[in-house]
């Protein structure tokens, strides 16, 4: 069962909820602005909250955990696979934003299917049931990544055949199911948005991770030529996406049952963003260079030799053959098709999106001597 934790300020007496089996829109901006982000104690999710809440949404958020306070949101804890526990965070909103997901550090394999694939289609049967109308995923650019070269990709690259890792297949059966349910008889429409290396501030993975190679001494060197282009995509811009097409998602629209890229549209050398980030907080950008492909096999020998050792010790690398594909090649796609279909346009450029990252992490600065 999921746990009401707060009656916000768009809370409706729960007899008036059975009457209408719907809550009652309350905001200004009226009907159709009342959604439940699932996953909106996560870094994208609070974002999204925090924008939704600005444009006059009313809020539900549903998460596993509470990571913040508001007294403007409904909060719902709750595990997004079990059906029951969503169906009062849905009651009544008429949008759903799923952005929830196992972090992609993961190496649990159960969990990725469970909660990704199972989850997800516990979420949609909680939407048909619940009435709600839009359901709009994250899901993301990688579902097409292979770890090869990928310039300018559309939206219309197949599925990643060989996905780079397990999160990224699961995140491609969660795509899959999500646009398939779309159901205009029905009343029930569904988009998904691909984004591509979300950062901003509260990420907790990007920049601490880096900061963390810095301080350990890993961040010494540029795989490759240094050239790969790569997008980022500073979290503002992916909210500003997830809402204009929540906003552009109604019957007969070029959303419905269709994926979007949503990146900053600047696509830049992997290791000059890496840099970048780095000197904003005084560590030293890397400055020697290794070929990729040494790079790759002596880190897929790194992962052979610690797979033969795994019975007797159980190290989790850094240098995997994974992160080196994400470092040395080029990964960066078109939004065309969400700049024709939604309007979309960036609306935080990257200069100021690495310029406000970097100020949000004073923790990290480097510390001197
Ligand atoms: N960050 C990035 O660069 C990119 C992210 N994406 C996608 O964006 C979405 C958001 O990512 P991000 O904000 O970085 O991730 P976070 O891990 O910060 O947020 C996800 C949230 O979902 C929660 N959650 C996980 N499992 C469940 C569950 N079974 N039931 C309810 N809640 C659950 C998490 O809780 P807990 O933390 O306890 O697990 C967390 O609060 C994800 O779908 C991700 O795949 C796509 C492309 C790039
Ligand atoms: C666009 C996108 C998916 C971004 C994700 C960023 C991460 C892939 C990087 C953040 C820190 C990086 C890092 C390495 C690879 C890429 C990251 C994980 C190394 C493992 C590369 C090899 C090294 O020498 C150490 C690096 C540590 C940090």
């Amino acid at each position: 069962m999921a746990t009401r934790l707060r009656a916000g300020r768009h809370e409706v007496d729960p007899a008036l909820v059975n009457i209408l089996g719907r809550k009652a829109d309350f905001s200004e901006a009226g009907a159709g602005r009342s959604c439940t982000v699932i996953g909106g104690s996560g870094f994208l999710g609070q974002h999204m909250v925090e924008q939704l809440l600005a444009k006059g949404y009313s809020v539900n958020v549903f998460d596993i955990h509470k990571r913040f306070e508001s007294d403007q949101v409904t909060f719902f804890l709750g595990d997004l696979c079990d059906k029951e526990a969503l169906l009062p965070a849905l009651r009544g909103v008429a949008v759903v934003f799923h952005c929830a997901s196992p972090a992609p550090a993961s190496d649990n394999r159960e969990l990725f299917y469970r909660v990704n694939f199972t989850g997800t289609k516990a979420v949609i049967e909680a939407c048909r049931e619940a009435g709600v109308q839009k359901l709009v995923l994250t899901s993301s650019a990688s579902v097409v990544f292979e770890g090869t070269d990928i310039k300018n990709g559309s939206e219309d690259l197949p599925y990643a055949q060989k996905p780079i890792d397990y999160y990224t297949e699961t995140k491609i059966l969660q795509e899959k199911e999500v646009l398939s349910a779309n159901d205009p008889d029905n009343n029930f429409f569904t988009t998904a948005i691909r984004p591509h290396g979300i950062f901003g501030p509260r990420d907790p993975q990007l920049v601490p991770i880096l900061v963390q190679a810095a301080r350990s001494g890993k961040m010494k060197f540029i795989i490759g030529d240094g050239k790969n282009l790569v997008d980022f995509t500073y979290v503002e811009n992916v909210v500003h996406g997830h809402i204009l097409a929540a906003e552009k998602l109604h019957k007969g629209s070029a959303l419905c049952g269709k994926a979007f890229h949503i990146t900053n549209d600047e696509p830049i050398p992997f290791w000059t963003f890496m840099s970048r980030i780095l000197t904003g907080l005084d560590y030293d950008p890397p400055k020697y260079h290794i070929p990729y492909w040494l790079a790759y096999y002596l880190a897929l020998l790194l992962s052979l030799l610690l797979a033969l050792l795994r019975p007797l010790v159980t190290i989790k690398a850094t240098f995997t053959p994974m992160r080196v594909a994400l470092a040395g090649t080029f990964h960066y796609y078109s939004c065309e098709r969400a700049k024709r279909a939604m309007g979309y346009s960036p609306v935080v450029s990257l200069d100021e999106a690495i310029a406000r990252t970097v100020q949000s992490y004073p923790g990290l600065r480097r510390a001197r001597a």
